[in-house]
């Protein structure tokens, strides 16, 4: 019986393991009645194939491999594939000679997996072993990835007492007696590249002893990106509390309350030490999970969209479609923070009854001309005329359509298709409003459009634009899971998916420092417009330095830790000190229209030293008239190519073809 949270409908599996197996339906049978949703088993009669052989680690050269079960007819063939995870037996060698023999009796676990159509298998590695015998078993683990497509391998890592470390800890891991052994994570990211971040593998944090203090920053930094798809509760964790029922320690419930977000199953092993047997355990765990807190509402607007690389829109060159507008306007947030800067705006300048221009380009379905009436009413504005300039023609016959059944807007407001880079301006305005901001700030080419209406004189010299100047930021990111997914973008357009920008709502990932501004736009009236007044935009009347931009960023990263790429947001200045902002600082809660712009990096760098420094590039470059786009490239702790040199995977269209 899953585990369901009582507001935020989410589901916690937990399943309980069995070191051996007498009769599998008595397992299935006994997780049933106690309400366990699924049962972990070791695949092999470990008693019959282990047999001694010191030579060669525990195994003869000539295992043979006895199912644990005696057939696939013990249980119904949707439990196997739904309820059932494998554990191979094996260990590792210490000597070449044994690898062969201990790779064909790991190949024949999975094999017997594969038949019975297990989901899942655990490969339990030691944190005791040396660095050789962790690449004999990756290697191993590497080939099978590839052999058994269909089978997914959980690497299994007991995390005790190393969840407090320093850096020092990576580095000087001694075993007691000498020999350097690894630390957890670098075990696990030395088997995720060896077999190169294959999508098939996860990782299992198993908790087999308790008295520990609270896990460290570094350890939620490096592991709540990971695949980490199970929590392994021994049994002995857990604590008696008054009543002599199971519960965890303090440090072990905050851990479980950072990875339930992630879903993360749970199994429970180990002897139950409650006269209840198994159930009070699961009992706890539910209690536990219905404490998680209940989701906010933007949060679970934003579920779906998880880790789902989008292509950034590109507004100017394409026209938005219906439902990409209704989504903008469902924001709780956005177009108050609009209204409130019109508000201030209207209190501030409007003193007499002249009539207050007021522009909206970009109109899009009208939000923001709605927030300006509103606005306008709030304050008490006697005389408004508002502008709404819009060049995608379906938006304008959706805003004609609002004016036709609306009598306020059809005193007050103008709906115009135009570009308002190109727009003949019957009067000048007092206040110019817009949002064509993308997720880095400049990406929808709001300082294109903007400086373009403004250099026509659109806006009179006292005037207002909201907004007034706005910043983009980046912070480095690591996320196996977004590396993974962009290795996997196909889109025959583009030469390199790791060459392009994604709009992404990053869930499997973690931001290494904080984020520092990047590229800054600010738009103030233009008082001189005589030598832009008849021309558009073209290449001959702007600079091409005017929108070029370039910064190197330097950032200490905590390793060890694996970069992927780089997390942009942006902070816009509407009017005043009203801001609206996507960094995750200065965050305007509760705003869904934008998610980070993510620039990949093509191969996954390793941040090793516990204060690392990354040196990141990027360029703003543009071919006036036709196409802006973006570069950039690593100096430290390595150097790397260029990404999207010239713009050759990816660049936002400001050709004016398009609309002709
Ligand atoms: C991000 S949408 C915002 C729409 C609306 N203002 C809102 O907040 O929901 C940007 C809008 O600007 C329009 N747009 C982009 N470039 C434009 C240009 N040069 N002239 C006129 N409209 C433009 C797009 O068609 C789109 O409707």
């Amino acid at each position: 019986m899953v585990i369901t949270h009582p507001t935020n409908e989410t589901y916690l599996y937990v399943g309980l393991e069995f070191d051996t197996v007498s009769d599998v339906k008595d397992c299935w049978n006994q997780i049933q009645t106690t309400g366990f949703d699924f049962i972990s088993i070791p695949l092999a009669n470990e008693r019959r194939d282990c047999r001694q052989d010191d030579q060669n680690n525990g195994f003869s050269k000539d295992l043979l491999f006895e199912p644990s079960v005696s057939s696939d007819l013990e249980l119904a063939g949707n439990i196997w594939s739904t309820a059932v995870l494998g554990k191979i037996h094996y260990y590792p060698s210490s000597t070449a000679e044994a690898i062969p023999a201990i790779e064909a009796y790991v190949r024949q676990q999975l094999d017997w997996a594969q038949h019975l159509n297990l989901r899942t298998s655990f490969v339990a590695v030691d944190v005791c072993w040396s660095e050789e015998q962790h690449i004999f078993v990756a290697n191993m683990i590497a080939s099978a990835l590839i052999s058994f497509p269909r089978q997914s391998i959980c690497i299994r890592i007991c995390i005790d007492g190393t969840w407090t470390d320093s850096q020092q800890n990576h580095h000087n891991y001694k075993k007691v007696g000498g020999g350097k052994v690894m630390h957890h994570w670098d075990i696990w990211n030395l088997y995720r590249q060896c077999c190169d971040y294959h999508p098939c593998l996860s990782v299992a944090l198993e908790c087999l002893d308790c008295a520990r203090p609270s896990p460290s920053q570094l350890f939620f930094q490096q592991w709540l990106s990971e695949p980490v798809h199970y929590l392994i509760l021994d049994t002995k964790i857990f604590l008696k509390n008054r009543q002599g029922f199971p519960v965890l320690s303090k440090s072990f419930q905050s851990m479980l309350s950072r990875f339930l977000p992630f879903s993360v199953s749970i199994l429970v092993r180990g002897e139950a030490r409650h006269p209840n047997g198994y159930a009070s355990y699961l009992q706890y765990l539910g209690y536990l999970y219905s404490k998680q807190p209940t989701m906010e509402d933007s949060y679970r607007v934003e579920m779906p969209y998880f880790d789902y690389l989008q292509a950034p829109l590109q507004p100017l060159a394409d026209h938005l479609d219906s439902q990409t507008y209704e989504t903008f306007e469902k924001d709780p947030v956005k177009y108050r923070l609009y209204e409130e800067a019109l508000i201030h705006c209207f209190q501030d300048r409007v003193r007499d009854d002249n009539v207050v221009v007021v522009m909206v380009l970009g109109a899009g379905r009208g939000p923001l001309v709605h927030a300006g009436i509103r606005a306008s009413e709030q304050v008490g504005v006697k005389n408004i005329r508002i502008y709404a300039i819009e060049k995608n023609p379906h938006a304008v016959r959706t805003l004609k359509s609002i004016q036709r059944s609306d009598s306020r807007w059809q005193q007050i407001v103008e709906v115009m298709e135009e570009d308002m880079r190109y727009w003949n301006a019957p009067e000048k305005a007092d206040v110019i409003v817009s949002e064509l901001l993308g997720s880095f700030g400049d990406n929808e080419l709001s300082p294109e459009c903007l400086d373009a209406a403004l250099a026509r004189g659109l806006l009179r010299p006292d005037g207002i634009c909201i907004p007034r100047e706005y910043t983009s930021f980046l912070c480095p990111l690591s996320s196996p899971k977004l590396f993974q997914e962009i290795r996997g973008y196909k889109n025959p357009n583009i030469p390199s998916p790791f060459e392009i920008p994604y709009v992404v709502r990053i869930h499997h990932g973690q931001y290494l420092a904080d984020p520092l501004p990047c590229f800054h736009f600010e738009h103030l009236p233009v008082v001189d417009t005589s030598s832009h007044s008849e021309d558009p935009p073209s290449s001959s009347s702007s600079s091409p330095c005017r929108h070029f931009r370039y910064r190197r960023l330097s950032f200490q990263v905590h390793g060890p830790i694996m970069l992927h790429g780089f997390a942009g947001f942006f902070e816009a200045l509407l009017y005043d000190d009203i801001k609206m902002s996507t960094n995750p600082q200065t965050l305007s809660h509760g705003m869904f229209s934008w998610f980070p712009l993510l620039f990949p990096l093509s191969h996954p760098i390793c941040c090793n030293d516990s204060e690392c420094r990354v040196t990141f590039h990027i360029w703003r470059k543009v071919v006036p008239g036709k196409r802006i786009w973006y570069e950039w490239m690593l100096t430290e702790p390595i150097t790397t190519p260029l990404h999207n040199a010239n713009g050759h995977c990816y660049s936002m269209s400001s050709s004016t073809s398009t609309f002709s």
